[in-house]
């Protein structure tokens, strides 16, 4: 019938009340054969070829693997993963750096670097967590934060955690599991008693109310003599199932069964009531003095509330902690000291609850032209549950980041995109990142969702990217120089000069040969005299109306508005929205994110009508101004190259390759091979090679 997950899923729940049953071995080697895994097809098929009794049975058995061995030949077994992931990242690196250098040529002393770069970043783009010393420090601007105490290569795997507390998101309550947040297929586990929480399987079912398992242990024994490499891959496809302490561990569910509360109350609150819970279990009574709820330093942002929202903070406490009562008694008193413990926590979890976000490859589909099927991937970033992580609570936040967080299931992983030195602080973006947004525009976000004027590099220092991010082009045309609006100005002197405006920035001083070196770097210098005042360009010094300009860009704006809201593409529609991408490229800097924007749109519209060309030629061109904002190596150009790339694989284009080795050393650096699970149409594209 094709429901391969569905099948592996049934073989799992199988194994997991019998390791040694040959059959589910066998049926689960059948379906990772069908889905191309046959690396773990091969593994299965071994276990049940060392369980199977019958001499029929372990005939069909090597029937199978060696179809296997034809179908995918040249592998060996035990599969040599190191050596496949090595000899891909080769290829990629050396293609993907000859790509960025843009040399039709190499010396012999530019490819012995390329190759030692190469090295590098093979030898530390790894899955397992490096034994990296992390301490927790105080820092000037930003209460505590994380250094490392040795210097840490880019693509390192530092940390990795399980939630203390997690809560599935409202809006996913139907569509992912309850506990490991991963989409629903299916075969839904519902909780036996309330069947209001879903789960993907038994197992998750099990964590997350934490009855007594199942099976009977015994059952684990497996049986037969497998060889080393063999008893590993059964104990990693089997260890969840028989980790009993851990299962009784969890058990967040327990409290709310059958409740109506839970399904009722906002995710955070809810989260609350877990986080209470389980300081229960480990402390006793909820509201002693001696009783501590998470870190009782953890940051929080109740001082900063309106007043209106700290009283709904304690009718939210009041709520929770008659819900909670109503289930422990007189372990959760209600009382003031409890209602004030329980706002306290509320507004931590406010200010350290991290999203757990899954992503979304959704595909727009096109009318096919001779190459076949057209489809560009979009990757979507879903939030699928909200959990507070204890040290990862610790990492602060810069819009230009140094670490980059994912999930798999609810672990959470940290990873450094750049090469950090021993002592610089490690930071995370909370969300808003250069490139991404203006930094007045960050500031205020972060202002908003986490009550702290951020301090980071990208906010207290001048980048390219906030200069130009929403910035007008030079009147004089042979000029690439920027033009601010006032807004944007008051904005970026408050960068350059700490005692301007109303920002607390703590970053030295800096020179105005800093600035104007900034500036000279966006533009081709022409000698004149640098001015930062709005409507003057910064190279040239020409003055250009912005508000006329701005009514410029309001025109264009509604031209591209009647192409988002078409539903039936005309050609009507389309040159008018191609009118308004040149009326904005002459009024915005060639940087402008909406510019970007707009080729991007012009890309997607293009490829619904499957002019692949068009498409190709705007989706490069968003690319390169995307580049200037975020930087090459970014994982929003990552994304972006997804989109180029599945356009070129429909066009037949030789530069498919070159987009796909850079979406490959993007994503490795980032998610290492845990890219692969994340982003399952990755895989797609590096097969279509
Ligand atoms: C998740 S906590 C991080 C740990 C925190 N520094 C502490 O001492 O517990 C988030 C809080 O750290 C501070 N913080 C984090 N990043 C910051 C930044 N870039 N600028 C200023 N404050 C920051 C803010 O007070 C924010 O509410």
């Amino acid at each position: 019938m094709g429901f391969l997950v569905e099948s592996l899923q049934d073989c799992n729940r199988a194994l997991a009340i019998c390791r040694s049953y040959s059959k589910a071995w066998y049926r689960r080697g059948k379906a990772n054969t069908s889905m191309g895994n046959y690396d773990n097809a091969v593994c299965d098929l071994k276990v049940s070829l060392c369980m199977e009794q019958s001499s029929s049975g372990k005939r069909q058995i090597e029937g199978e693997l060696k179809l296997i061995a034809v179908q995918h030949k040249g592998k060996d077994f035990p599969p040599n993963v190191a050596d496949s992931k090595e000899s891909v990242a080769n290829d990629d690196t050396v293609g993907l750096i000859y790509l960025i250098c843009g040399l039709s040529k190499w010396s012999r002393r530019l490819k012995s670097l390329l190759l030692r770069i190469n090295a590098f970043i093979k030898s530390s783009v790894t899955d397992q967590p490096q034994q990296i010393q992390l301490q927790c420090v105080s820092t000037e601007t930003k209460g505590r934060g994380m250094v490392s105490l040795t210097d840490v290569p880019q693509a390192t795997l530092l940390h990795t955690e399980e939630p203390y507390a997690a809560i599935v998101s409202k809006h996913c309550r139907e569509t992912h599991c309850h506990f490991c947040f991963n989409e629903l297929l299916a075969d839904i586990v519902p909780c036996p008693s309330c069947s209001m929480a879903l789960y993907c399987s038994q197992l998750c079912q099990i964590h997350a109310r934490g009855q007594d398992l199942p099976y009977d242990t015994k059952n684990h024994e497996i049986g037969a003599e497998l060889s080393s490499d063999l008893e590993k891959y059964v104990a990693s496809v089997t260890k969840e199932t028989v980790n009993d302490a851990n299962i009784k561990q969890n058990a967040e569910h327990r409290h709310e069964c059958g409740l109506n509360w839970p399904a009722a109350l906002p995710a955070e609150i809810v989260l609350a009531g877990r986080v209470i819970v389980k300081s229960i279990e480990q402390h006793g009574k909820f509201g002693q003095s001696s009783t501590i709820v998470i870190d009782p330093d953890l940051c929080h942002n109740y001082i900063q509330l309106n007043s209106e929202a700290k009283l709904e903070l304690h009718i939210s406490s009041i709520v929770l902690l008659k819900c909670l009562h109503h289930c422990y008694g007189s372990n959760v008193p209600l009382n003031g000291d409890t209602i004030s413990q329980c706002v306290l926590l509320l507004s931590q979890i406010n200010v350290n609850s991290m999203a757990i976000i899954r992503m979304r490859s959704s595909d727009t589909f096109g009318r096919l032209n001779s190459a076949g099927s057209l489809a560009t991937s979009t990757v979507e970033q879903v939030r699928v549950g909200q959990a507070i992580y204890l040290a990862g609570s610790m990492f602060n936040h810069s819009c230009q980041p140094n670490i980059h967080t994912y999930f798999l299931s609810r672990t959470l992983y940290i990873r450094t995109i750049d090469s950090v030195a021993a002592r610089q602080p490690l930071e995370l973006s909370y969300g808003p990142q250069v490139g991404q947004w203006s930094c007045s525009e960050r500031q205020s976000s972060l202002k908003e969702q986490y009550a702290f004027v951020c301090s980071c590099t990208g906010c207290s220092q001048l980048n390219i990217s906030d200069l130009v991010i929403s910035s007008f082009r030079c009147s004089n045309l042979n000029c690439s120089g920027v033009v601010l609006d006032s807004h944007l100005v008051n904005h970026e002197k408050q960068k350059v000069n700490p005692f301007h405006g109303s920002l607390l920035l703590q970053v030295g001083r800096l020179e105005l040969d800093e600035v104007k070196r900034v500036a000279s770097l966006l533009c081709q210098s022409t000698g004149s005299e640098y001015r930062i005042e709005p409507g003057y360009c910064l190279s040239c010094g020409v003055y250009r109306d912005v508000e006329a300009s701005n009514a410029v860009v309001k025109k264009a704006e509604l031209g591209i508005r009647r192409l988002e809201d078409s539903t039936q593409l005309s050609t009507n529609i389309l040159s008018n929205a191609l009118r308004s991408l040149d009326l904005l490229r002459s009024a915005l800097h060639p940087y402008n994110k909406k510019v970007a924007e707009v080729e991007d749109y012009m890309a997607q519209a293009f490829c619904s009508i499957g002019e692949l060309q068009q498409a190709q030629n705007y989706c490069q061109a968003s690319i390169k101004i995307l580049e200037k904002l975020y930087g090459h190596d970014h994982i929003v150009i990552g994304n972006e190259l997804v989109k180029l790339a599945s356009i070129q694989l429909s066009l037949g284009e030789p530069a498919f390759e070159e987009s796909r080795n850079q979406i490959n050393l993007i994503f490795s650096q980032h998610y290492g091979s845990h890219a692969d699970i994340i982003f399952p149409h990755l895989q797609f594209l590096k097969r279509r090679l």
